[in-house]
């Protein structure tokens, strides 16, 4: 997918602060000693779980947060709206975007995209004769190309949410969701059958924000870095 932006976020004069996209929810609780450990430091209000403020101050007068929704981090950096983020692997190979650069994985938010269906069929039909299958998946894209890698037509239901009740209430044959622990998968009566990627977090930029401030965005990314080599 191309993302066409408006260039004002991507050449910002020097008083102007650089914005750093972090995902809500999960990642974010992970990544607050990675922050910690590469200088930011945000405004009070930040910690504060109530406040409804979605855009932050830092300590530094040139870098404000954002804080938005995972799945929206990646397309905020591709459309220039912010310059950096942080984001799941799962997300970046969902949308896609040619102008989101990842330079670095954070080791964080580990989990994988899996291939998942009931136990109680898994393994008794041949995949190889299929020619369509019907998907439940928060990740239509990824689930497609992987079919499609085996000449097979997935019909995606898009579900955002408890994806594993979808094969037991005859919604579809299988799911493509994120699998940690397996424990959901397993209260639910499911069994993963295929891992389709590994997901770790990633640091992300804008390449184009990158190009006309390299040395800004490139000294963020240098501390990102430097962060991570002392957190062992
Ligand atoms: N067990 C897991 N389940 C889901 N996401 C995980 C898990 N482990 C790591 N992650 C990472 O966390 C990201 C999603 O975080 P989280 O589950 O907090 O959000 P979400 O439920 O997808 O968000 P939203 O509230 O917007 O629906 C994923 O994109 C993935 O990279
Ligand atoms: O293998 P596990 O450790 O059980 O983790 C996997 C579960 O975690 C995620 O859901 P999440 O908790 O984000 O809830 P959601 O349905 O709101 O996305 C994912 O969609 C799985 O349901």
């Amino acid at each position: 997918m191309t993302a066409s932006f408006p260039t004002s976020a991507l050449a910002p004069d020097a008083t102007t602060p650089l914005i750093l996209a972090l995902p809500k929810g999960r990642i974010l609780s992970e990544c607050g000693p990675l922050l910690a450990r590469a200088g930011i430091v945000p405004s009070p209000d930040y910690a504060d779980g109530d406040s409804r403020r979605l855009r932050f101050p830092t300590d530094d007068p040139l870098l404000d947060i954002v804080r938005v929704r995972p799945f929206d981090v990646a397309t905020f950096v591709a459309f220039g709206a912010a310059h950096i983020g942080i984001c799941g692997a799962d997300v970046l190979m969902e949308f896609d975007y040619p102008e989101v650069y990842a330079p670095l994985d954070l080791g964080i938010g580990k989990c994988r995209v899996s291939v998942a269906e009931p136990a109680a069929t898994a393994g008794t039909d041949d995949p190889s004769r299929w020619s369509e299958v019907r998907v439940a998946s928060k990740y239509p894209n990824i689930a497609r190309r992987h079919y499609a890698g085996r000449g097979i037509h997935a019909e995606v239901v898009h579900l955002n949410g408890a994806m594993e009740l979808a094969p037991g209430l005859g919604l579809c044959r299988m799911i493509v969701d994120l699998v940690q622990t397996g424990s959901t998968l397993k209260a639910n009566g499911l069994v993963e059958t295929e891992v389709i990627a590994d997901v770790t977090s990633r640091l992300i930029v804008n390449r184009t924000a990158l190009k006309t401030q390299p040395e800004a965005i490139g000294a963020w990314i240098a501390r990102f870095r430097a962060a991570l080599e002392t957190g062992g």
